[in-house]
């Protein structure tokens, strides 16, 4: 199709063949189709078009009529939404060109610097273990300037977006997650992994009623590893500080001491959060909640809870001690503790409600997912329901923002052999990518994305079709056809990063900023001895 034949769609189209998405054969074919029907169309019903029919989603459509046509492909992942941001980037959902799975991909701020050999060895160690409540850390890869690390998509509602929009859990429940974590943990500590960041927007409940542990890998990224740390210092700073409510006194002290006793203090701020609906130590600056963290302890939960068990309570406690030798010697040990506290889930209250009934999607038939047999034989364990909103708790909240619709409301569900995770062994890794965008970038077609609205487009008036904010007009000088065009963004990250041990500078940094933190507890300390 020649340019001449794509009027006032022609910019759109040509940003389209560069984004990569849509291999030129097909999409010259849809698009010749679509303006013979609609010579005078401009290009935001052109996209509406594509959407409309599947062959772009919404997000990618609204990204491409505004100019951002690069990086909707990194190595084998087809970017389709954004799910949200964190502290260390955006998260976007992804179909891989590999096994047409899908994923959570994590795109690291343009020139983030960090080590992508040692990540890929994170990658590696996740590849030798499965377990249902750990998404592994599947793939870290680096395209067109970007750096980006994936896990398996999985669905659900985070911990922190289900308190905060239902209210603190019942003690069972609460335990029933917390032994789901812990079980995860166990397996990843006898693996060698730890978690690092473990916090209740690092919980996904399921449909299945399954907790699953998201971020796995990013934690050992900030530790120092062979004298390199791996991640850039202000992505650094910005996950331990979104870290600090559930982090370590010992972490907090030395940011790189990240261990599985560490992991323990965490679960315990979350099994915390879960019981009385708040963190530990929800007041104050970084700086007193670091301290918090340090000398002091949370408001006693039955003064918050009178009806959560005594000795659940005393489990909290054992997990948040200050020290690590006096916390449990590993998770296994937690898991045995908490599972007097499951009880029978048919006879527990949720926030506001009365008993709580098997969901009907519940893949676990009524047990308890991961335990199997092995816990309470005697009770008869039945999940709390999603669907019963005056239930236990784990209602389904379709109206919250911060929460991902779950991928089966969205697009058909990728095969899943681990209550909504595929399986490692499914996912047939793609080979670790280092390419640069546009080169590799073979051009896919995107499997369609059902049920999502689409994005308020442009309105058609416009002479040229083109929306606003603009971006500054096309030269008039005949364009050079899309494979041979310089892509902007297409610097060799990678190229850096194996010449340069930027890690050593970075943990430098790391070290200054722990002593920083320590001085500054040493200074609150002598100012609080000194004001008594
Ligand atoms: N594997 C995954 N499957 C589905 N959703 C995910 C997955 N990993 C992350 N998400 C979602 O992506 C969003 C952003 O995640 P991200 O980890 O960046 O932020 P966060 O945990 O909220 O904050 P922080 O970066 O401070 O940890 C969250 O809503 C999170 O639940």
């Amino acid at each position: 199709m020649v340019t001449s034949d794509l009027g006032a769609c022609e910019w759109f189209v040509w940003d389209l063949r560069r984004s990569g998405l849509i291999d030129r054969g097909p999409l010259d074919q849809i698009v010749g189709e679509f303006l013979k029907r609609n010579p005078r169309a401009e290009a935001p019903a052109l996209a509406e078009f594509l959407v409309d029919q599947g062959t772009l989603t919404a997000f990618q459509a609204e990204r491409i009529l505004n100019g951002k046509s690069q990086g909707l492909v990194l190595g084998p992942y087809v970017l389709l939404d954004a799910i949200g941001s964190g502290s260390m980037g955006q998260v976007y959902k992804a179909s891989s060109k590999n096994d047409s799975n899908f994923y959570a991909v994590k795109v690291l701020p343009r020139r983030s610097m960090w080590n992508v050999r040692l990540a890929r060895r994170q990658v590696r160690s996740f590849a030798t273990f499965e377990h249902p409540a750990v998404v592994p850390f599947v793939d870290v890869g680096t395209a067109g300037g970007l750096h980006y690390l994936a896990w398996p998509l999985v669905e659900g509602n985070t911990l922190e977006s289900l308190i905060q929009h239902h209210g603190k859990l019942a003690p069972a429940t609460a335990a029933l997650y917390a032994v789901q974590v812990a079980q995860g943990l166990t397996v990843a500590h006898q693996n060698n992994l730890f978690h690092g960041l473990v916090k209740p927007s690092n919980v996904m409940i399921g449909s299945d009623n399954q907790a699953r542990i998201l971020d796995f890998g990013i934690g050992s990224l900030l530790v120092e590893n062979e004298g390199e740390s791996l991640v850039d210092t202000m992505s650094t700073a910005n996950t331990l500080t979104s870290g600090l409510d559930c982090a370590s006194p010992e972490s907090i002290m030395e940011p790189t001491n990240r261990t599985p006793a560490g992991d323990q203090y965490s679960l315990g701020c979350v099994l915390y959060y879960s019981l009385t609906g708040h963190v530990p130590f929800p007041e104050g600056s970084a700086v007193e909640k670091m301290m918090a963290h340090q000398t002091k302890e949370p408001t006693p939960i039955r003064e918050l809870v009178p009806n959560v068990p005594a000795g659940l309570v005393a489990v909290v406690q054992r997990l948040m001690a200050k020290t690590p030798e006096e916390r449990y010697s590993g998770c296994d040990e937690l898991v045995e503790a908490l599972e007097p506290f499951l009880g029978d889930l048919n006879q527990l209250n949720g926030p506001g409600g009365s008993g709580a009934r098997t969901p009907p999607n519940s893949q676990s038939g009524g047990r308890m997912p991961g335990l199997g047999n092995r816990s309470n034989p005697g009770a008869k364990i039945t999940l709390p329901s999603r669907s019963n909103p005056g239930g236990s708790g784990m209602r389904s909240n379709p109206a919250s923002s911060s929460m991902i619709v779950p991928p089966s409301a969205q697009t058909p569900q990728p095969p899943a052999s681990r209550g909504g995770v595929p399986s490692r062994a499914s996912f047939n890794l793609p080979a670790v990518s280092d390419e640069t965008e546009g080169g590799a970038a073979a051009r896919s077609h995107t499997p369609p994305e059902l049920g999502r609205p689409m994005p308020k487009l442009p309105t058609r008036g416009a002479t040229t079709g083109r929306p606003e904010p603009m971006r500054p007009a096309r030269p008039a000088k005949p364009m050079p056809p899309p494979e041979l065009e310089e892509l902007p963004d297409a610097e060799p990250a990678w190229a850096e990063e194996a010449s340069e041990p930027r890690g050593k500078g970075n943990a430098g940094t790391i070290g200054l900023i722990a002593v920083a933190i320590v001085l500054m507890v040493i200074v609150y300390i002598g100012a609080t001895l000194l004001m008594k």
